[in-house]
């Protein structure tokens, strides 16, 4: 079932086009990162989909409300986490969280104190939010956002600030939200190494438009036609460009990387290789989200 529709939403600022022709679905209970650099639109999309700001033309459902005219009902079901975490620093995590829970008419101390102790914030509920460290800001934003059992969270840029463990926290607390209570998950990072772990699939924005979308496979089995593998190896080719038909550079002393037009090739590659000398590690280098971004970005297939 779609939690999220969209169809051909188009957003104008003073005249000026920020989203154009933007049509998509979500699936309940899945992970969506949404990408694109500074400036594509994400965050206008997710305040058009909040109902905060209207969209000028096309038609939007979210959870079978349209943002237009009923965006209290849309924040009522949804949890959304922004960039600047609105946290009272003079009240305490509890009290931020009784505070909130109120004004969803949510207050239920069982789920506060469930929360904190998922968060591994509950030793330090009486402390003052003013003296937490960024990551359990961003732990306690995450907790705040889900005070009242949303069914989709929308987070905008989740990890800024946070050291390589924070990262990994709310990584992890997101999975285990979405794996436990079936939320949906609309994130916008820049970190694409974190959203690859995450997300089920992606949607690409550039400039107002949205270029691209589908699952890593389905985007890499479009994008990425040949595959360097990275061996290291005490191979010493004869030929400096070619071994056995395969073409391959030198990266290192004991690192070549070969260009293979398909994963079929690396089996018969590596027992070449392995016929004459050692083989310690073989990698795919150009697989990652982030060498499918800059692809995509580049607009290769546009
Ligand atoms: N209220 C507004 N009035 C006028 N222009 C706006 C408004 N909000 C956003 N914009 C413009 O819309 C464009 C898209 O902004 P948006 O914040 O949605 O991008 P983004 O993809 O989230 O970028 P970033 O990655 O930097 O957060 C920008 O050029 C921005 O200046």
């Amino acid at each position: 079932m779609n939690i999220i529709e969209a169809f051909h939403v188009e957003k104008e600022f003073n005249g000026r086009t920020i989203l154009k022709d933007v049509s998509f679905t979500i699936v309940e209970g899945s992970i969506i990162g949404l990408l694109g650099p500074n400036g594509a639109g994400k965050t206008t999309l997710i305040r058009l989909l909040n109902g905060v700001i209207d969209a000028t033309s096309g038609t939007m459902n979210v959870m079978n409300y349209n943002p237009k005219n009923q965006g209290d009902e849309i924040r009522n079901k949804a949890g959304i986490i922004t960039e600047s975490a609105a946290l009272y620093h003079d009240m305490s995590a509890w009290d931020n969280l009784v505070f909130f829970a109120k004004i969803y008419n949510a207050f239920d101390p069982k789920r506060i104190k469930l929360l904190l102790e998922q968060f591994e914030l509950y030793d330090k509920k009486d402390q003052l939010v003013g003296t937490f460290s960024t990551g359990m800001k961003k732990r306690l934003s995450i907790a705040k956002a889900l005070i009242h059992k949303p069914r989709l969270l929308f987070l905008d840029e989740p990890t800024n600030g946070l050291d390589p463990e924070g990262i990994n926290d709310v990584i992890d607390l997101l999975r285990k939200v979405n794996a436990e209570e079936g939320v949906t998950i609309l994130i916008c990072s820049h970190v694409l190494h974190q959203l690859e772990t995450i997300c089920d699939s992606f949607l690409f924005l550039k400039e107002g438009r949205l270029i691209e979308q589908g699952t890593r496979r389905e985007l890499e089995d479009k994008y990425l036609k040949e595959i360097n593998l990275l061996v290291e190896t005490g191979l010493q080719p004869a030929d400096s460009k070619l071994f056995k038909g395969f073409p391959y550079k030198r990266k290192s002393p004991v690192h070549l990387e070969f260009t293979l037009l398909s994963k079929k090739q690396i089996s018969p590659l590596l027992k070449e290789i392995l016929s004459e000398s050692w083989i310690y590690s073989s990698e795919i280098t150009n697989r990652g989200l982030e060498t499918l971004y800059f692809k995509i970005r580049g607009g290769e297939y546009e």
